[in-house]
This record gives C-alpha cells, sequence and structure tokens, in this order.
C-alpha cells in the first residue's frame, strides 16, 4: 500500500510506527512543517521524510491526515487540485465532520474517519471507522490497515465524538488507573518497578480475559470474590469512595468538552 501520513506529531508518528513494524507499506510517506521531530525514522525502507504535501499525496494512494483540526480546512485547499480517483482520504482529526470534508474537497471522493488511539504504535489500537458514501465501498481498505494495528469497528458518523472520548482520550484514563495501581502496590511493599510491572501485567492479564472468553466483567469478578474475603472488601470500598461513578462522570465531562470545541471552531 502506498500510504501518505500528513501531519506526524504525536499520532501521525505513532502510525507511522506501526506500519513500518508490521510491515503494512509499499511506500510511506510522512509529513510534517519541522522534520526534526521525525528524524528517528528516517532511513527505514520506502520510508520518505518530507515537508510537502502535494508531494506526498501525489506519490501515494491512501492519504492519512493527523493534524491539529485548525489546520486541516487549509492542506485540504492545498491538495485539493492534486486529488484523483484513486485515492481515499482518511481524517483522525477529532470533531471535523466527513460533511464539512467533502464541502473542500468534494462528495465524490472516498472519504472515511479512523479514530484510532496511540497504541497503534505497538499494534494494539481500538479504531472506529466511518465514511462517507462513496467511501463505505473502499472501509475494507481501512479495515484491514487498523486491524494490522490492532481492532476496529465500524460505527456511524454519530457516535464517532463519543468513540473520542472512550477510545482515544480512554489510553489517558487507563494510564491512570495503572498508574493509581501502582502507587498502591508501592505503599504495599513493592518498589516502583516491581509496582507497575504488576500493574500493568494484571490489567493487560483482565482485559485479555474479557477479549478470549467473551465473558461479562462481572463474571470473572464473581470467579475472585471469595466470600467475606479481601477481594470483596477493596471493591466495596473502592465503590463507596466513588469508582464506578468518577469514571462514568469524568467520560462525560470529557464528552461535553469535544462538544464545546466544536461550537467554539465554528
Ligand atoms: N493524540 C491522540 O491520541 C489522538 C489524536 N487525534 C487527532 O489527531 C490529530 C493530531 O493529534 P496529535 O498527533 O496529538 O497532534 P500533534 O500536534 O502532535 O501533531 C500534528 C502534527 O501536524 C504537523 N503539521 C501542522 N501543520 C502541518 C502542515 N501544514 N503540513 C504537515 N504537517 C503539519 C505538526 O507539525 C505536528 O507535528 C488531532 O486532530 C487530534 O484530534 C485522534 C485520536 C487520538
Ligand atoms: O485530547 C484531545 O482533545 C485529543 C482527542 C483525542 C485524544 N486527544
Amino acid at each position: 500500500m502506498k500510504i501518505a501520513i500528513i501531519g506526524t506529531g504525536n499520532l501521525g508518528k505513532s502510525i507511522a510506527k506501526g506500519l513500518i513494524t508490521n510491515n503494512a507499506i509499499t511506500t510511506l510517506y510522512l509529513t510534517k512543517r519541522n522534520l526534526k521531530g521525525i528524524q528517528d525514522l528516517d532511513g527505514y525502507k520506502n520510508v520518505i521524510l518530507t515537508t510537502d504535501n502535494i508531494e506526498a499525496v501525489k506519490q501515494s494512494d491512501i492519504i492519512i491526515f493527523a493534524v491539529q483540526p485548525a489546520h486541516f480546512e487549509n492542506i485540504l485547499n492545498d491538495i485539493k487540485p492534486h486529488l484523483t480517483e484513486k485515492h481515499v482520504l482518511i481524517s483522525t482529526i477529532t470533531g471535523f465532520l466527513i460533511p464539512k470534508i467533502e464541502t473542500i474537497v468534494g462528495a465524490d471522493q472516498f472519504i472515511i474517519r479512523a479514530m484510532p488511539n496511540t497504541a497503534i504504535a505497538v499494534g494494539k489500537s481500538m479504531t472506529c471507522l466511518c465514511s462517507n458514501e462513496k467511501g463505505a465501498k473502499r472501509i475494507q481498505i481501512a479495515e484491514a490497515i487498523f486491524n494490522r494495528l490492532g481492532h476496529t469497528l465500524a460505527i456511524p458518523e454519530s457516535q464517532m465524538q463519543a468513540a473520542t472520548v472512550v477510545c482515544a482520550s480512554g489510553i489517558a484514563f487507563w494510564m491512570r488507573l495503572i498508574r493509581a495501581t501502582t502507587q498502591a502496590a508501592i505503599q504495599l511493599g513493592f518498589d516502583a518497578k516491581e509496582a507497575q510491572e504488576l500493574a500493568m501485567y494484571t490489567s493487560e492479564g483482565a482485559a485479555s480475559l474479557l477479549i478470549t472468553n467473551g465473558h461479562h466483567p462481572e463474571e470473572e469478578i464473581d470467579r475472585v470474590t471469595t466470600p467475606k474475603g479481601c477481594t470483596i472488601e477493596g471493591l466495596n470500598e473502592m465503590e463507596h469512595k466513588g469508582l464506578s461513578s468518577s469514571l462514568i462522570q469524568g467520560m462525560v465531562a470529557s464528552f461535553n468538552k469535544i462538544s464545546n470545541i466544536k461550537k467554539e471552531q465554528i
């Protein structure tokens, strides 16, 4: 696949690393205004670093956009004259809706929105996808790319904001949970390195149980909670202190913020 990533910042670089390590490219053009931050990707076979977005578009079939929302419209206008029927446009940009992209480049382009997360760098991204009417014919291409870099789910565009909170911001939320577990483990006597090791692999195990067995979390909790035991004591204390409630409220606040960011941009 001839892929270009326009805007190789935090997310774009994570996608690039995932594509390179998974051997998922024929050529990969990486663009950035200042190439200093991506010099470590220089030298990989068939990977080209450039500040020239138009050249990257001309040389590629699949164009992945990973710039900040404020820069996207200008970039689309710049590349528009160079788009052909071969191009599949994949936008990862938060809150920039398909109808707005269509207004700029036309509804006759294959347009897909993808909401991955930074775990794409290690091939473990949960990526939600949606498309315009024409793009539905190419959504399998996006699925093929992002399935090599994790797991995908096709959803209606109306759910993309919620997916941003759950999956993209979700990485930060889960990091805090893992950090808090680490802090507790240190207080319980492990050194910092061991504490993080215990926290990371236990959370990986918990998620893997659900992915492999397809169970509801409570079914797995029931297997752990001995009557009158230490697990239920800890769980109930966490719930008295509002664990589930604060997570839910935090994610709803995050969702409301995206809606406000969108209004600020209009
Ligand atoms: N960071 C994340 O976990 C996620 C971010 N997103 C979305 O992805 C987009 C990018 O986010 P980040 O990577 O965090 O931002 P970032 O600021 O780290 O990266 C954007 C990059 O675009 C480059 N850029 C700006 N103008 C350019 C131009 N004209 N040509 C080429 N490159 C240009 C900048 O130099 C920068 O390196 C945002 O729209 C964000 O909403 C979506 C899902 C997850
Ligand atoms: O925090 C943000 O607004 C962006 C969108 C999802 C991840 N980062």
